[in-house]
C-alpha cells in the first residue's frame, strides 16, 4: 500500500534491534484516517470470505482493528489480552505468546464466550516480525475451533521470517507494507514489492 510506505518513510525511524518505530502515526499516536484507507484495502484483499469476526491482540491492533470492521459489515473485534495468570479460569482459551517490545512471554486469553467454533476469523495486526503474535491467535483459534479465513497486517518485516513461514503453512497473509531490509546507522528502508 503506497501509502503506508510513504508514511513509513517519511516518519518510520530504524531502531536498533530490528525495530521501526512508527508511533507517529500507526502504535502510539493513531492517524485514523490511515486505518480507515488501510481497512478497505483488507476488505478488498479478502472481499468474499465469509468473516463474522476479527481477532487482534492487545495493545497495538487494537484501534487498527476496529477501524478495519467498519469494512466487514461492522462484525465484531474481539482483542486477545495479555493477563496475569492469577485471572485465569476454565471459561477462557489459554495460550503463551513472547511479546516482541516487552521480550518477555505472556500468557494470552479470549474468553470461550466470544469465539467458537461457527467463527471465521480476520487476523489483524500493526506488525508481523517473528510471528510468536500470530501463532498465538491461531493457536487461540485452534482451542476454539474457529476457522482462520486470514490475517492483515500493516507492516511486515520480511526479513524476520513470521509472514513467510505462515504463508508457507497455508495462510493467506495480507500485509500492507513489507520492509525487506532497514539500516539503523542510515535509516535506509527497503519495500518488497
Ligand atoms: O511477529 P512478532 O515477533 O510476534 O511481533 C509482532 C507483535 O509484536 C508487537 O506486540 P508487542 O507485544 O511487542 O507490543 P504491543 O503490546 O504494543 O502490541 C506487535 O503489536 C505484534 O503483536
Ligand atoms: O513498533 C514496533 N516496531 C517493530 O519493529 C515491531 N516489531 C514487532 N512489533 C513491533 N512494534
Amino acid at each position: 500500500m503506497k501509502e503506508l510506505e510513504e508514511r513509513i518513510r517519511k516518519e518510520g525511524t530504524v531502531k536498533e534491534g530490528n525495530v521501526l518505530k512508527v508511533d507517529a502515526f500507526l502504535n502510539h499516536q493513531c492517524d485514523v484516517a490511515l486505518y480507515d484507507a488501510m481497512g478497505k484495502a483488507w476488505a478488498e484483499h479478502f472481499a468474499g470470505k465469509p468473516i463474522t469476526k476479527i481477532l487482534t491482540i492487545e495493545a497495538s491492533g487494537i484501534g487498527m482493528a476496529c477501524v478495519a470492521a467498519r469494512h466487514f459489515g461492522n462484525v465484531p473485534v474481539v482483542f486477545a489480552k495479555k493477563a496475569q495468570s492469577i485471572n485465569l479460569d476454565g471459561d477462557q482459551y489459554v495460550t503463551t505468546v513472547y511479546s516482541f517490545t516487552k521480550q518477555r512471554e505472556f500468557p494470552v486469553i479470549v474468553s470461550r464466550k466470544y469465539l467458537g467454533p461457527e467463527d471465521h476469523v480476520l487476523l489483524i495486526d500493526d506488525f508481523l516480525a517473528n510471528g510468536k503474535a500470530l501463532h498465538g491467535l491461531i493457536d487461540i483459534c485452534k482451542h476454539a475451533g474457529a476457522t482462520v479465513e486470514g490475517i492483515g497486517i500493516a507492516v511486515e518485516k520480511g526479513f524476520q521470517g513470521g509472514g513467510d513461514q505462515l504463508r508457507e503453512e497455508g495462510y493467506d497473509v495480507d500485509s500492507l507494507a513489507i520492509v525487506e531490509s532497514m539500516d539503523p546507522k542510515t535509516g535506509e528502508i527497503e519495500f518488497r514489492h
